[in-house]
């Protein structure tokens, strides 16, 4: 019984009662036994509820065999857990929410063998002990590879709503199997849902008896769920427990019952067969199971493996807070994993920690090791020496107990409920009464569906462009003279650049398809920068694909850079750059350059091959009146051919240039990485002022990129125009601070395009 919430340990005064003298000792003793007493009361009574629960209706007969095989599979379950589990004093308890798939799986195999004309009972209840145990393998088996491979905590994925909803929907059938339990009634509730065919309620079966039961068995609920939140002590749980068998006994008792006729009006759950409850294992009957059975219940196992591994991680984490202690998450599968692979061999259902007892022998015992082993102990004993005064159990008590679960998960909805948003509320309601009406796995696929659903809408909402921006924001590296880079500035806007993120996908890239059709006004170059994606899938590609068609239709280029190389091979695959218009390049710089480029020569400009004369640049952006010929004196051309280097990096320097025609590429060489560059510079700009200037050594090598002309002054040249020219050189000084000036504001923008 997991869902009953127990006090906040009081581990500190446990501890130094040990050190304490001989009074304490004896009370500290006294506490462990009552840990293990209340603990063992608590997990009969789980024990005796999921076997009501999964041996149910046909499947009665088998009901002792399915408690021995429970109480085995939890007597050497425990043993290799406690073996495994290292980081603190764990119980292990059935999950709750795991018997209640696994009542289906019991229901759905033995409705199979039913039909194919199998209708001994002992057949049938071993081949239904056999399937209760393949599918508890299968949960051992996922339980430790989730350990072992570290992957628990993925499975905290799935969104809180559904959740939340599954839980809920998980809570109803509790709520039903506890009235069908404890009132001893067919199914009631599944009776008033099944309205479609009115005449399975069968209301004469109803008795004052049954209404009496059910009543009783929704107040022992209540009270098990509620007292324990009132009154927070360790014993208020123990006392509903122990005060509904009084109420019972004592109406029996009053009313002249005798034990046998009780169990006979269904007050107490049928006898027990005297004597040990020891059988041969479950999988001695693995031989006669045909392995067909399991295939119209393999989502109900795979089902109870998801539930079994989500109550698991929910229990691990909200006894970490209230015992406030780590505990080894992972470790803790690998031990359940194992246990789980024992219990199969009984034919168990699915084991695992248990909250409700470890808080308990943590609450009242102090977390003392001999808790455990008493608690062991006695479960050992009840099954070598039988377990028949069990049979004395109340079925409103069995039943209060499944309420009393159902209540609380119903309780945990309606918490949800309170903080989330209304959309995820109603996507909480949906999956609770998808798993109310059709069963643990329907309701659980509805989850995961809507699971995938909420992921792919809040996701694109994300946005797949985080930035839009235009060619004459964001420039290249390339350094331009003041004519080309006028020229830029203005045409610049037919070059657009997306900076796309995250995963593109079909919510979100067709946003970039929309986007690209509003702009495509007099777009002449489109730039896809990948770099801040993760991937793409081929919905994405579609995307692309008509993003081309559109570049067809409105005569502009689509330029994807920074794509990694997995991006690479998709598009190529796909066939997407066989498209004339998109085209892939390794940088966004890159592209840029060839953006610019284009719209350069579109806007009239000469390329490559522009041509810029000193003297008439200098009357152009100083309005001077000088010629070529005042210059002349001073100057020496030079023509490089392409790849030829200019200036190196660290050389002393004793000249700068100013470059009248071609490309030149300024480099910086970085320790084990090679040239990298830096800039482009075009025609109508200086190289090589810095280390002029500054009187040091070249801070970059520059290297022809194009047939180049240069025209160059050098330090002796410089000084000879300060002496023979003064207004000469005033002005060429005046040009020399534009020209720095003009770098750095350049600079900046780079920097500031990076910092966006
Ligand atoms: N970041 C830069 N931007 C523009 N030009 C540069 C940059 N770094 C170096 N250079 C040019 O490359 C030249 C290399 O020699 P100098 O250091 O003399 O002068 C340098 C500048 O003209």
């Amino acid at each position: 019984m997991e869902a009953v919430p127990m006090t906040t340990p009081d581990l500190t005064s446990a501890g130094t009662a040990s050190r304490a003298g001989g009074r304490e000792g004896l009370l500290r003793g006294a506490r462990i036994g009552a840990a293990a007493a209340v603990t063992v009361m608590v997990l009969l009574l789980d024990l005796i509820s999921y076997s009501q629960l999964i041996f149910a209706g046909p499947l009665a007969e088998s009901r002792a065999a399915g408690l021995s095989g429970l109480l085995a599979a939890y007597v050497l379950g425990s043993l290799v857990f406690i073996a495994l589990r290292r980081t603190a004093r764990i119980s292990l308890s059935f999950i709750g929410a795991a018997a209640i798939v696994q009542a289906a799986i019991a229901a759905g195999v033995a409705g199979q063998l039913e039909a194919a004309g199998v209708t001994d009972p002992e057949t049938v209840g071993q081949l239904v002990l056999v399937a209760c145990g393949v599918s508890t393998f299968a949960t051992g088996l996922v339980f430790a590879l989730l350990g072992t491979l570290r992957a628990s905590l993925l499975v905290q994925l799935l969104p809180y709503p559904v959740l939340a909803g599954f839980l809920g929907g998980v809570g109803l059938l509790f709520l039903r199997s506890g009235v069908q339990i404890g009132g001893h009634v067919d199914d009631p509730l599944a009776a008033l849902l099944r309205t479609v065919d009115p005449a399975a309620l069968d209301p004469g079966r109803i008795d004052a008896g049954a209404l009496a039961r059910i009543a009783l068995t929704l107040g022992i609920g209540f009270c098990a769920f509620y007292l324990p939140r009132i009154v927070r002590h360790w014993g208020t749980y123990p006392t509903v427990i122990l005060s509904s068998l009084a109420v019972v006994h004592l109406g029996l008792a009053w009313t002249g019952t005798s034990v046998a006729a009780g169990q006979a009006a269904g007050w107490l759950i049928e006898p027990l067969p005297a004597g040990s409850l020891l059988r041969p294992p479950a999988i001695g009957s693995l031989m006669a199971f045909d392995p067909h059975l399991l295939l119209p219940i393999w989502p109900k196992i795979a089902t109870l493996v998801v539930v079994a591994v989500i109550i698991q991680i929910l229990y691990v984490v909200s006894v970490e807070l209230e015992i406030r202690r780590d505990l080894d998450i992972d470790r803790m599968f690998v031990a359940s994993g194992a246990t789980n692979m024992v219990g199969s061999l009984f034919g168990s259902s699915a084991m695992g920690f248990g909250r409700t007892s470890t808080l308990l022998l943590h609450n009242i015992g102090g977390g003392h090791w001999l808790g455990w082993w008493l608690t062991l102990a006695v479960m050992a004993a009840l099954l070598i020496v039988g377990a028949s005064p069990l049979a004395l159990l109340p079925r409103p008590l069995a039943g209060g107990a499944l309420i009393a679960i159902g209540i609380g998960l119903l309780f945990n909805l309606n918490l949800a409920c309170r903080t989330l948003p209304g959309w995820e509320i109603a996507i909480a309601l949906v999956v609770c009464a998808a798993t109310a009406f059709f069963g643990a796995t329907t309701g659980f696929l509805v989850g995961v569906l809507l699971a995938i659903l909420i992921f792919g809408v809040q996701y694109g909402q994300i946005g797949a462009i985080r930035r839009s921006l235009s060619g004459a924001e964001r420039r290249s590296s390339v350094i331009r003279g003041p004519d080309a880079a006028a020229r830029l500035q203005e045409a610049g806007g037919r070059t657009r650049i997306y900076t796309l993120q995250g995963y593109l996908f079909f919510l979100n890239a067709q946003a970039i398809y929309r986007r690209a059709g509003a702009e495509a006004g007099d777009l002449r170059v489109l730039i896809l920068d990948f770099r801040e994606t993760v991937g793409l899938d081929s919905s994405a590609l579609i995307a692309f694909r008509k993003v081309g068609q559109l570049a067809e239709q409105r005569g502009f280029d689509v330029l994807l850079v920074h794509l990694d190389p997995a991006a690479r091979l998709q598009i190529a695959r796909n066939g997407l750059t066989a498209d004339p218009h998109i085209r892939i390049r390794d940088t966004l710089d890159e592209a840029l350059r060839e953006a610019e480029a284009t719209l350069l020569v579109e806007a009239g400009g000469a390329g490559p091959g522009e041509v810029a004369v000193f003297a008439r640049h200098m009357a152009d952006r100083l309005g001077s009146t000088f010629g070529p010929d005042d210059f002349a004196p001073y100057l020496t051309v030079r023509d490089l051919t392409a790849g030829a280097t200019l200036m190196r990096q660290g050389e002393a320097a004793d000249a700068l240039y100013f470059l009248e025609q071609g490309v030149v590429s300024i480099e910086m060489e970085v320790p084990g990485r090679g040239n990298l560059r830096l800039r482009t510079t075009t025609a109508g700009t200086v190289i090589g002022e810095i280390a002029l200037v500054q009187g040091g050594r070249r801070t970059a090598t520059a290297i022809a990129e194009s047939p180049c002309r240069v025209v160059g002054i050098d330090r002796a040249g410089l000084a000879r125009m300060e002496r023979e020219r003064p207004d000469l050189a005033l002005t060429f000084q005046r040009f020399l601070m534009l020209e720095l000036a003009g770098k750095v504001s350049d600079t900046n923008r780079l920097l500031e395009a990076e910092m966006l």
